[in-house]
């Protein structure tokens, strides 16, 4: 075999920050090769290494046999490195096509038809990038860089805002490019996808490379240890789930592996209670009860001593139209009562990103009503929301979440910062620090300081930050969290959602909307389905049949039956 591409020695780090420490790696031509590790490992940093958009401290890479040190990205696709990124670089007021000619590549439409036809990725050219859900503005992000016809594809994360049918089809494209002689370096937390489309994983740890080889050798039982410090016979439904494993029994033998493969403590997470996995709540599955009949309220799972009453939020007849008239959301109606937690599963586009905008203050409904608590915020700023109690995860946090030009301390208590004033004016920097850094170590954020700036921190960690300041708002009384384990490795998974989860058990209301089904039937007490801006539904999801009904109603089979009758409205109603 050609290697496409070797790293040697490579090492970087910020400040006393050390993100890679003599990484040795090996991407063999024609393969796929997945790169793993929990938030925080180095996988990113590698990944610019690789694309020319950070220059190592020390270490040499090699493509296709010669030497290759890019010092700007156009080195890299110079020499037929393309990357996909974890943030978005695409202009969010420009359209599709608009920000594809920005490439100034020459014969576009030929290139664009090309990949068309050799990926079957579609785009909508006429369409505002800021106006498009995360899912499809990631498409366009892959064809952006298809277009160039790479020799190497380097993707981070790109999986993450993927529903299944996207993510399978990206997997496909994956494959496609390396039956084709290229190869792909792909950056995941679900060893599902690692074992199903990659012919080679690297696991990196702190920096350094705590394991690798074929994932034919490796197999996912082998990888699970790396991941989570423990086996996968142990790994319990959540957590198969939260890395794409829906059997781990099934993925393969249980033999000794290289490396130190075996060793749970390699990966430091042989402690549960590090990552919240001694919470029965989290590591139990929940009893399916065969031909249980859906409930008109939702009752809470069987694993939480939590009594939802009242209406927490409620939303009536919510509607929003898009540019060209077409309704994003049409008359979305819902309840989600005091410690309860509602699910909403859909196939992306279908007005998940609309409702999460609307609930946030960022778009304002052409209809309808939202009320939190018996008071109406439909037209309330944003501001007023987080006084008022309502926390909300958006769905692309990285633009709309954070800051990454301020500080950690400043984005954790964004819009709280008076808290922190003596005599109204002095800031007390003190007590920021220390709360700051209470507060990550509460929710296991890895930051060089709690003054570090948002941007030096992982893509992980960054979203863990997002979430700690959006659950400590004091009252919370409902929370609205838009994918909120995207990115996050899957320890941080399991503590978020027991965090979630002693949200609901202090009282308040919890909406999550999600790509990932198992998320959503692990966590919620009912889950409604977005279908063309509808809310269908209510699926209880410990019901035999919940995974059946959710998918007919997501592709529309049940849909105008459940529209109809106007069971989206829920507990409280
Ligand atoms: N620009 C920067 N300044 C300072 N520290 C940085 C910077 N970029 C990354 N780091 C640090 O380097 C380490 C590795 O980060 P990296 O983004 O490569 O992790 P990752 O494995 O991609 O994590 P995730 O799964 O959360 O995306 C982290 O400790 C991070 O805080």
């Amino acid at each position: 075999m050609t290697a496409a591409l070797e790293v040697s020695g490579l090492a970087k780090s910020y400040g006393g920050t050390v993100a890679l420490d003599g990484v040795d790696l090996v991407v063999e031509a024609g393969t796929v090769h997945c790169v793993l590790g929990e938030n925080g490992a180095g996988k990113s940093t590698l990944c610019h290494a690789v694309a020319g958009s950070l220059t190592p401290d020390a270490g040499t890479l090699r493509l296709y046999g010669q030497p290759y040190a890019p010092r700007r990205p156009a080195d890299a696709l110079a020499a037929g490195v393309a990357m996909v990124h974890q943030h978005f670089s695409l202009v969010s007021t420009l359209t599709v096509g608009e920000n594809l000619r920005l490439l100034r590549l020459p014969g576009l439409a030929a290139r664009i038809a090309r990949v068309r036809e050799t990926y079957g990725l579609e785009l909508e050219p006429d369409a505002v990038v800021g106006q498009l859900p995360v899912g499809v503005r990631q498409r366009v992000e892959i064809v952006k860089a298809l277009l160039r016809d790479p020799r190497l594809l380097v993707l981070d994360e790109p999986t993450g805002v993927l529903g299944p049918a996207e993510t399978d089809a990206l997997l496909e494209t994956c494959r496609r490019i390396a039956d084709a002689g290229h190869a792909v370096v792909l950056v995941t937390h679900k060893l599902g996808e690692a074992v199903r489309a990659g012919d080679a994983a690297t696991v990196l740890r702190g920096g350094r490379v705590a394991g690798d080889g074929t994932t034919k050798d490796l197999s996912a039982r082998r990888l699970v240890p790396l991941m989570i410090g423990r086996a996968a016979g142990d790994l319990d439904a959540t957590l198969a789930g939260a890395v794409g494993l829906e059997d781990p029994e099934a993925v393969g033998p249980d033999a000794p592996g290289p490396d130190g493969l075996d060793d749970p403590g390699v990966l430091g997470l042989d402690d549960p209670a590090a990552v919240g996995l001694d919470d029965p709540a989290v590591v139990g599955p929940d009893p399916v009860v065969p031909g249980e009949v859906v409930p008109a309220a939702g009752p809470v799972r069987a694993d939480d001593a939590r009594t939802p009453q009242g209406a927490a939020l409620r939303l009536r007849e919510v509607t929003v139209r898009r540019a060209d008239g077409a309704y994003a959301l049409e008359d979305a109606t819902l309840d989600v009562a005091f410690g309860e937690i509602v699910g909403v599963a859909g196939v992306e586009g279908n007005g998940q990103s609309e409702l999460t905008a609307v609930l946030g203050g960022s778009l304002t409904p052409e209809r309808g009503r939202v009320e939190l608590d018996g008071r109406e915020l439909t037209r309330a700023l944003p501001a007023a929301r987080t006084r008022a109690g309502l926390g909300v995860v958006p769905e692309d946090r990285h633009h709309e979440g954070c800051v990454p030009a301020l500080s950690v301390a400043e984005n954790l208590h964004l819009g709280r910062l008076r808290e922190f004033r003596r005599f109204g004016v002095f800031l007390d920097r003190a007590a920021l620090g220390r709360a700051t850094e209470a507060a990550l170590a509460e929710h296991d954020v890895r930051a060089s300081g709690p003054f570090a700036p948002m941007a030096s921190l992982s893509g992980g960690n960054q979203q863990k930050v997002v979430l700690a300041r959006e659950l400590a708002l004091d009252p919370l009384k409902c929370l609205v969290a838009a994918q909120p384990t995207r990115g996050l490795d899957i320890g941080a998974v399991a503590a978020v959602h027991a965090r979630i989860r002693a949200a609901a058990g202090r009282g308040a209301g919890v909406l999550v909307v999600s790509a990932e089904l198992d998320e959503l039937l692990t966590l919620c007490d009912r889950v409604v389905v977005a279908y063309r801006g509808r809310l269908l539904g209510p699926v209880d999801p410990r019901a035999a049949d919940a995974r059946e009904r959710i998918g007919a109603l997501m592709v529309g089979v049940e849909g105008e039956r459940g529209a109809a009758s106007g069971v989206g409205v829920g507990a409280g109603a």
